[in-house]
C-alpha cells in the first residue's frame, strides 16, 4: 500500500528513492507483525538498515551527482539526509493519516512506521525529534478517543524513544502533552489526564523544571457551584445563628460565631450547606486568605464544619455503621451496601453538590476525607506564611518571589488557630478502622511534597550532584589506602592503650586496670545489635563523617565478632557468602550438644519471656521509666534491649548516643520521617524524637525483647498503627514524692523540675482515658516491688493480692498495680 504514494509523493529523486526503501522496508516489517500496537518492532526486523540507508546518502550516490546537490561536506550531507527522510516519511504519514481508520488492522503501517523513525533517530539517520513530530501531529488529527490509542503506543514504547537525545525531543514532548491536557476535561477525562501526566512525569528526569508551575498559579478554572438559596423557611431557629453577607459572586451565607446557638454543637445540617460549600473557593485559590476578612470568614466556616464532622463520628462512633463507615440514626439516607467498597466509584473529580445529597454526603467517610485533606493543605499554607517559615525561606540564595509571598505575614494569633485546625484535622484523619494507615500517608505525602515547595521556592536548583573532581577521588583513594595500611601496622589485639591509668590516684588506677569488664569477652549476640545500628547510620547516614565512622565501626565490629565467633563456631563460617554481613554466625549451631555457648543460651533463654512482643512503658518524664528498665535488665540479664529514640537535640549530661537516645541532624530525622522509616515521632518545642521501626526490628530478630519509653502521644502513635506490643502505664505514688525523687537525684534545676511536675498533672490525676488500652497499669511506689510486679506482668504471671498491697502507698485510691 505504501507503493501508491510514491508516485504522487515527491519530485525529488533522492526522496523518491527513500519512499520506495520505506515502502520495502515496511512490507517486510508488516511480515513480522501484522497487525496491532504490540510488540513494537526492532532494529533486525527491517533486515541490513543501516547497510541500505549508507548505500543511499554516500556523497558519491549516483543520484546526488544528477541533481548536482553533491557536496562532500560531512555537516550538509547530514542536514540533506535528514530533509530528505523526513519529507519521504512526512508524506507516507499523511497518507496513511488520510486514508487509514486508528481502529482498522490497516493502521498497523502507521505504528511500524513510527517503530521505524524511533530506530532511524536513535541511530542518528534523521532527526531526533522526528517521531514525537509526527506524533503531535497525529494528536492533533485525532478525536480524543482515538489520542487514547496514540497514548496506547507511546506508553507502550516510552523507555525506548525517550531514552536517547532526549535533549532534542523534550520540548516536543511537553508541548504536545501540555496542547492534549488543554483538550481534555479533568472531569470527564480524569484517566486520561493522569495518564498524560504519568507520562510526562516518567519521561522527565525528576530534576527537571519544564513543567513546574514556577509562578504559582492555582487551578481556579474548578469552579464548584452548588445552591445559594437561602434555608427552607422552616429552619426558623437556625435564623438566629446564620448572617447573610455578600460576597463579590452574590449572596452566599456564611455562619456567624458571635450568634452560634449551644457550644459544642454543630448547626444544622442545611444551615452548614452553604458555609460549607463555599470554603471550595478558598480551597482552588487560597491567596483569598490574604485578606484578613475572607480569613475569618473561612476560619468561622471551617470550625463549623470541623465540628458537624466531630458530631457524625461521634455518633458513628458509638454505634458503629455496618460494613464501610456509613451513617447512622441522625443520617437516615442509606447508599449502596457496598458502593463504598469500589474505589472507582467512590471517585468523583467533580464534587456533587446538591442540597438534598449534603447529609448523606458528610455521613460518608470517604467524602469528609477529601475536605480533611483539602483542609490539611491550606493549613500547611497558612503555616507557610507564619514568621518562624519566613525565617527558614530568608536562607534561601536565589529565591523565586512568585511563591513565597515574603510580604504576607501570618499573625501569632492565626498561626495558634491554624495549628489547632491541623490537629483537628489529624484527629479526624484517624478516625475509621484504616484511619491511622490514610492519616500517615497523607502525612507523608504532604511532608514530601513541603520538599518540593522549598525546591520551587529556591527557584529549582540542580538536584543533579556535579561529578567529583579528579583531584578529590585521587585524594580520596590515597586516604582509603593509608587507612588500610594503618590497619595493617595496628597492634595486635590485647595491647590496647593504658593510659586511661593515669587520671586519679593509683588505687583507683589499680581498680580500673582490674575491672570485670577488661578480662571479659563480649557475649557475641551483643555485636548483632551494634553492626544493626552501624548497618542503620550507613544506610541513613547523619553525615559524611559519621557514615565514614560507622562504617569503621562496623568493621571493627564484625572483626572482633568473628574471632569470638571463631572460637565456637568456626562451622557456621561457610554460611558467610559477603564479608559485609557476617549474620549467620549470630545463628544457632546445628548440633546444641556439641557447642558448650548452648549452654549459656539456655540460661539467657529463660531470661527471655515467652511473649517476646516489644514492651511499651508510658508515663510522665521522671516517672521512674529508666531506672525500672534498668532494674529489669539487671535481674534478667541480656533479655531486655531500651530502645533509644531518634531525637534533634544534643546529648544532655550522662546521655549516651545509641543507648539512651540516637543523636541526629534535623535533615536527616526528615529523611527517616519521610521515608516512614519511623514507627512514632513526637515533637516537643523545636525537638523531634521518634522511634525506628529497624532499631525495634534489630532487637527483636536478636531474640531480645525492646523496651521502649513513650510519652501519651507516641503511645497513641504506635496504637494507631496497630503496634503489636505490650503497653505498660506507669504512674507516680503522688506529686510530693516525685518532686523528693527529682530533687534527690540532683540533676535538674527547680524550674525543670516544676516542669515535670506540671507535665505529670493528668497522671497525677488519675485521669481514666489514660489507662484506656494499657495492658497494666503500675504505680511507682517502692521501686523493688513495682519492678517485680512488672517482671511477673511480662513473663506471664498474675499479680498476687499480697503484691497489690506491697505496692500500696498512703493514698486508698491508688493502687499499685492493676491488669487493665
Ligand atoms: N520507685 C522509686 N523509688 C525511688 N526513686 C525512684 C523511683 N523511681 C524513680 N526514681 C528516681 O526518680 C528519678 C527519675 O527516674 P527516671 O530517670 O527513671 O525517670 P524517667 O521516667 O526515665 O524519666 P525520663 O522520661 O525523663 O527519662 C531518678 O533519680 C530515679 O532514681
Amino acid at each position: 500500500m505504501p507503493g501508491a504514494i510514491i508516485a504522487h509523493s515527491d519530485r525529488v529523486p533522492a526522496v523518491t528513492e527513500f519512499a520506495v526503501l520505506l515502502d520495502d522496508l515496511l512490507t517486510h516489517a508488516s511480515q513480522t507483525k501484522p497487525a496491532s500496537i504490540d510488540p513494537a518492532l526492532h532494529k533486525s526486523d527491517f533486515g541490513d538498515l543501516d547497510g541500505r540507508i549508507s548505500a543511499m546518502f554516500r556523497s558519491d550516490a549516483p543520484g546526488d551527482q544528477e541533481n548536482g546537490i553533491a557536496d562532500t561536506s560531512p555537516k550538509k550531507d547530514k542536514t540533506r539526509q535528514f530533509a530528505v527522510i523526513e519529507t519521504a516519511v512526512r508524506s507516507l504519514f499523511d497518507h496513511l493519516i488520510a486514508t487509514t481508520a486508528i481502529d482498522s488492522p490497516g493502521f498497523v503501517q502507521l505504528w511500524n512506521l513510527l517503530d521505524l523513525v524511533s530506530i532511524l533517530s536513535d541511530d542518528e539517520h534523521c532527526d531526533p525529534a522526528l517521531l514525537f513530530w509526527l506524533i503531535e501531529e497525529m494528536l492533533d488529527s485525532q478525536t480524543i478517543a482515538q489520542c487514547q490509542k496514540v497514548f496506547d503506543y507511546l506508553e507502550s514504547r516510552r523507555e525506548r524513544i525517550t531514552s536517547s537525545h532526549f535533549k532534542q525531543k523534550h520540548l516536543v514532548i511537553l508541548r504536545s502533552c501540555n496542547e492534549l491536557l488543554r483538550r481534555l476535561s479533568r472531569a470527564e477525562d480524569t484517566a486520561f489526564c493522569g495518564r498524560v501526566f504519568i507520562f510526562m512525569f516518567q519521561s522527565f528526569p525528576l530534576g527537571d523544571r519544564s513543567s513546574v508551575n514556577l509562578r504559582g498559579e492555582y487551578h481556579v478554572e474548578n469552579v464548584t457551584t452548588y445552591d445559594k438559596s437561602e434555608p427552607a423557611p422552616e429552619e426558623t431557629q437556625d435564623k438566629m445563628e446564620i448572617d447573610k453577607v455578600s460576597t463579590s459572586q452574590g449572596k452566599a451565607v456564611t455562619f456567624d460565631s458571635t450568634k452560634q446557638a449551644p457550644q459544642d454543637q454543630p448547626i444544622k445540617a442545611d444551615v452548614l450547606y452553604p458555609i460549607f460549600w463555599s470554603l471550595q473557593k478558598t480551597f482552588s485559590q487560597p491567596k483569598k486568605l490574604f485578606d484578613a476578612e475572607s480569613l475569618s470568614g473561612f476560619k468561622r466556616g471551617l470550625e463549623a464544619t470541623m465540628k458537624m464532622f466531630k458530631a457524625v463520628q461521634d455518633e458513628q462512633e458509638a454505634s458503629p455503621p455496618k460494613g464501610s463507615g456509613e451513617s447512622s440514626a441522625s443520617f437516615k439516607r442509606k447508599r449502596e451496601p457496598d458502593a463504598e467498597s469500589d474505589l472507582a466509584s467512590a471517585f468523583n473529580p467533580k464534587y456533587l453538590t446538591s442540597r438534598d445529597l449534603f447529609e448523606l454526603e458528610i455521613s460518608d467517610l470517604s467524602f469528609r476525607r477529601h475536605i480533611l485533606v483539602q483542609t490539611f493543605i491550606i493549613t500547611e499554607f497558612l503555616l507557610y506564611l507564619s514568621p518562624k517559615a519566613k525565617e527558614k525561606l530568608a536562607s534561601i540564595k536565589t529565591p523565586n518571589k512568585s511563591v513565597m509571598y515574603l510580604d504576607q505575614v501570618l499573625s501569632d494569633e492565626d498561626v495558634k488557630w491554624a495549628m489547632d485546625m491541623k490537629r483537628t484535622v489529624e484527629d479526624s484523619l484517624k478516625f475509621g478502622d484504616d484511619g491511622p494507615q490514610f492519616h500517615r500517608m497523607v502525612d507523608t505525602v504532604l511532608a514530601r511534597d513541603k520538599n518540593w515547595v522549598r525546591w520551587k521556592a529556591g527557584n529549582c536548583p540542580s538536584i543533579e550532584l556535579p561529578p567529583l573532581p579528579a583531584q578529590t577521588w585521587a585524594t580520596a583513594q590515597e586516604e582509603l589506602h593509608r587507612l588500610c595500611r594503618n590497619k595493617r601496622l595496628r597492634p595486635p589485639m590485647g595491647s590496647l592503650p593504658l593510659n586511661f591509668m593515669e587520671d586519679g590516684d593509683d588505687q583507683q588506677a589499680l581498680a580500673r586496670l582490674k575491672a570485670a569488664g577488661r578480662y571479659e569477652l563480649p557475649e557475641l549476640d551483643s555485636f548483632r545489635r551494634k553492626i544493626a545500628d552501624d548497618d542503620f547510620e550507613i544506610e541513613m547516614p547523619t553525615s559524611e563523617e559519621s557514615k565514614a565512622a560507622a562504617i569503621e565501626a562496623k568493621a571493627s565490629k564484625s572483626w572482633r565478632a568473628l574471632r569470638i565467633a571463631a572460637k565456637t563456631k568456626l562451622g557456621l563460617f561457610d554460611k558467610i557468602s559477603d564479608p559485609e554481613k557476617i549474620d549467620p554466625i549470630f545463628e544457632e549451631l546445628e548440633d546444641p550438644d556439641a557447642d558448650p555457648v548452648d549452654a549459656e543460651d539456655v540460661v539467657q533463654k529463660d531470661n527471655v519471656p515467652k511473649d517476646q512482643r516489644p514492651i511499651v512503658i508510658t508515663g510522665p518524664s521522671g516517672v521512674g521509666k529508666t531506672v525500672m528498665t534498668n532494674l529489669l535488665a539487671e535481674r534478667r540479664p541480656g533479655a531486655f534491649v531500651r530502645v533509644g529514640r531518634h531525637t534533634t537535640r544534643k546529648p544532655q549530661e550522662g546521655e549516651i548516643g545509641g543507648e539512651h537516645f540516637h543523636f541526629i541532624e534535623k535533615q536527616a530525622f526528615g529523611m527517616l520521617r519521610d521515608g516512614d522509616v519511623l514507627l512514632e515521632y513526637t515533637t516537643a518545642g523545636d525537638v523531634d524524637y521518634g522511634t525506628s521501626r529497624k532499631v525495634v526490628e534489630g532487637i527483636t530478630n536478636g531474640g531480645k525483647v525492646p523496651v521502649l519509653h513513650l510519652d501519651q502521644e507516641g503511645t497513641r502513635q504506635v496504637r494507631d498503627l496497630g503496634f503489636d506490643a505490650r503497653f505498660v502505664l506507669l504512674l507516680p505514688p503522688s506529686k510530693e514524692v516525685m518532686e523528693e525523687r527529682l530533687k534527690k537525684a540532683g540533676n535538674k534545676d527547680d524550674d525543670s523540675i516544676q516542669s515535670l511536675l506540671k507535665a505529670a498533672t493528668p497522671y497525677l490525676a488519675d485521669d481514666s482515658n489514660l489507662k484506656e488500652g494499657c495492658d497494666l497499669v503500675l504505680v511507682n511506689d517502692e521501686l523493688e516491688t513495682t519492678c517485680t510486679n512488672l517482671e511477673k506482668f511480662i513473663f506471664g504471671a498474675s499479680p498476687t493480692e499480697e503484691d497489690q498491697n506491697d505496692g500500696q502507698n498512703g493514698e486508698s485510691d491508688r493502687s499499685s498495680q492493676s491488669l487493665a
